[in-house]
């Protein structure tokens, strides 16, 4: 439904973007990558507000800079979403779907209540949005992206900020929503990732380094992920550089690390989540993840 033909953008002679080509159908897409990576600057290509230097972003097969109608089938929620404080969400998305133009008027008020309803906000929604939570204010600018039920919706670190409840919360709200549309989600939160999205993207540097289904981000680690149980003194005098996670448990210290050969001769080869593969990944192995 969503394509991205050697798509990129450049800033002078820096690629924010280096080219790249993908395919997206209905469900849930997590894209990755650390500061920097190129996140914002695709989800803003496909999203049709910002010029690619090279390649186009279409939605079957329009360009999504071809005008309004193409636009209108594109929910767009930046990282941080202004609205004025003193309205009611009521208020806020009602005004914006007059704006829109989503519609006849009757129209517009159903699917105001719909929206409040799929996010959870009917019980606050008369409430002016200065009294939101952070999570809350995020909640209502998925509705107002939702306006007009657009094919394919594009949230940007949706789950920053919020405290567990609220992003599990959301997480079902995009869930939910990718029956239906193309959702993709940029984040730095794992866990959104491994619980709900079915493909995942990795960028780096402003280059594609992986995209497919989440299980597949796993192999990155394989073979090269080591657990050992430590003594105090031993994980004391330890390079960092090895080190990925450590748990106290009964015996001792319980360590992870990434790297071609194992830190100690006693570690013991571990299977990979996909946290850990991930994590090997932008690491650009065979570097030890942490140099
Ligand atoms: N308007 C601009 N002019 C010049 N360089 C830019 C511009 N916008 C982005 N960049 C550069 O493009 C690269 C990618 O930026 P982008 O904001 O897409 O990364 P990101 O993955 O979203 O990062 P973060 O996780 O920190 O939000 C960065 O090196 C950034 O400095």
């Amino acid at each position: 439904m969503l394509a991205a033909y050697n798509l990129g953008k450049k800033y002078k002679k820096n690629w924010a973007l280096e080219p790249l080509s993908l395919e997206f159908t209905r469900g849930l897409y997590g894209l990755l990558g650390p500061n920097g990576a190129g996140k914002s600057t695709l989800m803003r290509l496909l999203a049709g507000l910002l010029a690619p230097s090279t390649g186009d972003a279409t939605i079957r097969g329009v360009s999504v800079r071809g005008g309004v109608a193409v636009r209108r089938s594109i929910g767009y929620v930046p990282q941080t979403f202004q609205m004025y404080p003193q309205l009611t969400a009521r208020q806020w998305l009602r005004h914006v779907s007059r704006l829109k133009n989503s519609g006849t008027r009757h129209e517009q008020d159903n699917e105001m209540e719909r929206l409040l309803h799929a996010v959870h906000l009917e019980a606050q929604a008369d409430r002016p949005a200065r009294t939101y939570s952070s999570g809350m204010v995020k909640r209502l600018g998925i509705a107002q992206a939702l306006i007009g039920n657009p094919q394919v919706v594009i949230v940007d670190e949706p789950t920053a900020g919020l405290d567990p409840e609220e992003r599990v919360r959301l997480r079902n709200v995009l869930a939910e929503l990718a029956h239906s549309s193309v959702v993709l989600l940029s984040t730095h939160v794992l866990s959104d990732v491994a619980t709900s999205c079915r493909s995942v993207i990795v960028l780096g540097n402003g280059q594609l380094h992986y995209e497919g289904p989440r299980a597949g981000l796993a192999r990155f680690a394989d073979g090269r992920l080591w657990e050992w149980e430590a003594s105090e003194h031993e994980w004391r005098s330890m390079s960092l550089e090895w080190l990925m996670t450590a748990r106290r448990t009964a015996d001792g210290i319980r360590c992870r690390a990434i790297g071609d050969r194992p830190p100690t001769p006693y570690a013991t080869s571990a299977t990979p989540t996909m946290e850990d593969g991930y994590m090997a990944l932008i690491a650009g192995l065979p570097k030890v993840y942490g140099q």
